[in-house]
């Protein structure tokens, strides 16, 4: 059973990354975005953290899925978000626009098995220079937010509105490019829903916040050197808690965030930021809410 209709519903079954096996080969890796240019984390303490992070999720009582190792040639499996993205009750397996990216959902497969298809519910781009990545991609209060960012584009956004446009209002958001002195990867690196009516926000790097979401969140607003860390990076386990980072940056956040009543677990966690995800980019929801 998959199923996804809110960024805070109560989370029950998620993938997160793999850190076994992590640049087990330097012959292969591909240095992908602006973080990783400076060093790459050494998988020691990826362990320690993501352990300490599986064990917050098992006593949330979250059932937590790991991919499959699926090759030296991806040298990078922390970050499942961006491979796929359950919207509604389908399954919607992305086009990833990075070469040492493109085979990485072969890892998590046989988690796909089990899905209900009475109609085909595993969507696949019909053509390969359609690219969304699941960080692009957020689904709250019956809208489709949806970044044109340095990972998904416009022809990401037509094929979005063709398969859910007719059960989900598609947002398209205009990320400012790195061009412009802007370094967000993804939608998920500067906007975030937080409980019940809340969101997080880096406005610099929108081009025009929508109306959906002006009209609709109470803005946190996180700033330049808060985005940096990843601040609006943080993983609903439901409507009243968030897992987020222990940064001094971030720190200010989580207590804005517990002025709205939502509880905050801080865990450390500075390894996978360093290579881009924090921890929504670490996990990907397979299922939301109650079945
Ligand atoms: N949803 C996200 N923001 N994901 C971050 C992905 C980081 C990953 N290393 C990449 O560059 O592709």
């Amino acid at each position: 059973m998959i199923q996804q209709h809110s960024e805070t519903d109560t989370l029950q079954k998620v993938i997160i990354g793999r850190y076994e096996n992590y640049n087990e080969s330097p012959a292969y890796a591909e240095l992908v975005n602006e973080e990783q240019k400076t060093g790459l984390p050494p998988r020691e303490q990826l362990k320690e953290e993501f352990e300490n992070f599986r064990n917050v999720l098992t006593e949330a009582g979250v059932e937590v899925l790991v991919p499959d190792y699926v090759g030296k040639f991806v040298y990078d499996q922390l970050t499942p978000r961006d491979i796929g993205v359950v919207i509604g009750e389908k399954f919607l397996l992305c086009n990833m626009v990075k070469r040492s990216r493109r085979y990485e959902s072969a890892g998590i497969f046989r988690y796909l098995h089990h899905i209900p298809d009475s109609e085909p519910n595993i969507i696949i781009p019909d053509s390969p220079t359609c690219f969304i990545e699941g960080g692009d991609i957020l689904i709250d209060k019956g809208n489709i937010f949806v970044a044109v960012s340095q990972r998904t584009n416009q022809e990401g956004v037509e094929f979005l509105k063709e398969q859910f446009g007719d059960v989900f209002n598609i947002v398209p958001i205009k990320a400012r490019a790195l061009a412009e002195g802007e370094n967000v990867l993804h939608l998920d690196c500067m906007f975030n829903p937080v409980g019940e009516k809340a969101a997080l926000i880096y406005e610099e790097g929108f081009e025009a916040v929508p109306r959906e979401i002006t009209d609709v969140y109470e803005l946190i607003k996180v700033d330049k050197a808060q985005q940096q860390e990843l601040a609006t990076n943080i993983l609903s386990l439901s409507q009243d808690k968030v897992i987020s980072r222990d940064h001094p940056l971030c720190k200010p956040i989580n207590d804005m965030i517990r002025k709205t009543g939502v509880e905050v677990v801080e865990i450390k966690f500075d390894a996978a930021p360093a290579t881009g995800g924090s921890f929504r980019c670490c996990t990907l929801p397979l299922l939301r809410g109650q079945y």
